[in-house]
């Protein structure tokens, strides 16, 4: 690790293919011991970086450091095997002929320590009885199990995983992803994920960087990313919610068509501005009785609770997210209130109409046309 307590160290790095750039310009630390992820819609470099980090791919702008050694600029880069990178590919990538515990060794033959080390790994991924199998007498998520360990064994210095789970369904991938981060807790392991799933980046991951057409929106806490998005791109993305409309009355107060709502600190713009206002479905809550009405138009059982899509009386929409015992029909009126902790507030891109409702879409378009202006 480097004196700083970074171990991964992107600045300002461009990549892509022949005179296409990919990425550009993205600058992201990635702590000792910390699980970062790149999630992002399709196309938007993600595997890209995660292949210039590995040294696959060569870097056109800005240069990548590891462990306080830099392994890429324009024009030069330390070779993938120099890097002491470990990599997990979403197709496991196991020698079909070797054995469980012959792959895990693979890349450790001269080891003096290789019996141990195999034995300790598949013990850690809760594979230590399968070690004379063959990849093909696995299941899927055993057989990522073993890709896990085989890029553990040489001990290397960062982790990196592309969309490691995507193979596997449902309940297995949840409970691998949460497995695997214990795993790399349990070691202090660096990693690198890549994924387009979000509630998986959530449950793996310390840090998130959100991509949109290869520049870096946001890197930071998912809890920050939901809570405290820095771009409309990124509420909207992350999570659901919708915008409504409103002004601003002071630095930290907002008039909207559901009353004056204050937020959590000051925002940098001039009172009297039009903004866009980010409402989440747990910042809307149930209340009766409530001056605030609003009727309900779409309903979605959850378990434990139940989303409701409902109608402002201006016709805006917004959901909420209500205790699934707290039972409401389609059509039905329903009280209100707004519990937002953290409000989160954007310049308005459009008029100053404090009930217009932009359609989300319609944001993003706009935000979309001042970027390429
Ligand atoms: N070998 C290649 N040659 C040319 N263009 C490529 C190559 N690989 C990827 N691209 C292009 O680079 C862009 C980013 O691709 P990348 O695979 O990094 O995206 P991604 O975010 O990982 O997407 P996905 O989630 O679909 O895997 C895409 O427009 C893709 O078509």
């Amino acid at each position: 690790m480097s004196s700083n307590g970074i171990v991964l160290e992107l600045n300002q790095l461009s990549c892509g293919y022949g005179d296409t750039t990919v990425v550009s310009q993205l600058d992201i630390h990635l702590r000792a011991g910390d699980i970062g992820c790149l999630l992002g819609p399709s196309g938007c470099g993600k595997t890209t970086t995660l292949r210039a980090i590995a040294g696959f791919e060569p870097v056109t702008g800005g240069h990548i450091q590891l462990d306080g050694r830099e392994i890429s600029r324009p024009g030069q880069q330390v070779p993938p095997e120099q890097r002491q990178i470990g990599m997990v590919f979403q197709d496991y990538a196991l020698f079909p002929h070797l054995t469980v515990e012959d792959n895990v060794g693979f890349g450790i033959n001269r080891d003096p320590q290789r019996r141990k080390v195999v034995k300790e790994l598949l013990d850690l991924v809760k594979l230590g009885a399968y070690g004379k199998r063959y990849p093909h007498e696995l299941s899927g998520g055993q057989q990522q199990r073993v890709a896990l360990a085989r890029a553990l064994a040489p001990d290397p210095k960062l982790l990196l995983l592309d969309e490691p789970f995507s193979n596997l369904d449902g309940e297995l991938r949840r409970r691998l992803s949460a497995e695997v981060r214990e795993i790399l807790k349990s070691r202090g392991i660096s990693a690198m994920l890549v994924t387009h799933d979000q509630n998986e980046a959530f449950s793996v991951s310390d840090h998130v960087g959100v991509l949109k057409d290869g520049k870096l929106q946001q890197w930071d806490t998912p809890y920050n990313l939901y809570h405290e998005p820095a771009t409309p791109f990124v509420a909207s993305f992350i999570g659901q919610g919708y915008f409504i409309r409103g002004q601003l009355l002071s630095p930290d107060t907002v008039q909207t068509e559901l009353g004056v709502i204050r937020g959590n600190r000051a925002y940098q713009l001039p009172a009297g501005s039009a903004v866009d206002v980010l409402l989440r479905p747990d910042d809307i809550v149930g209340q009766e009785p409530s001056s605030l009405k609003a009727v309900i138009t779409g309903k979605t059982f959850l378990g434990a609770t139940t989303l409701y899509r409902l109608q402002l009386p201006t016709g805006s929409t917004v959901e909420s997210i209500f205790p699934s015992h707290d039972d409401h029909a389609v059509g039905e009126s329903v009280g209100i209130r707004i519990a937002a902790d953290h409000l989160v507030v954007f310049a308005a891109r459009g008029s100053v109409n404090v009930h217009a409702q932009l359609p989300l879409e319609q944001v993003l378009d706009n935000e979309n046309a001042a970027e390429s202006a």
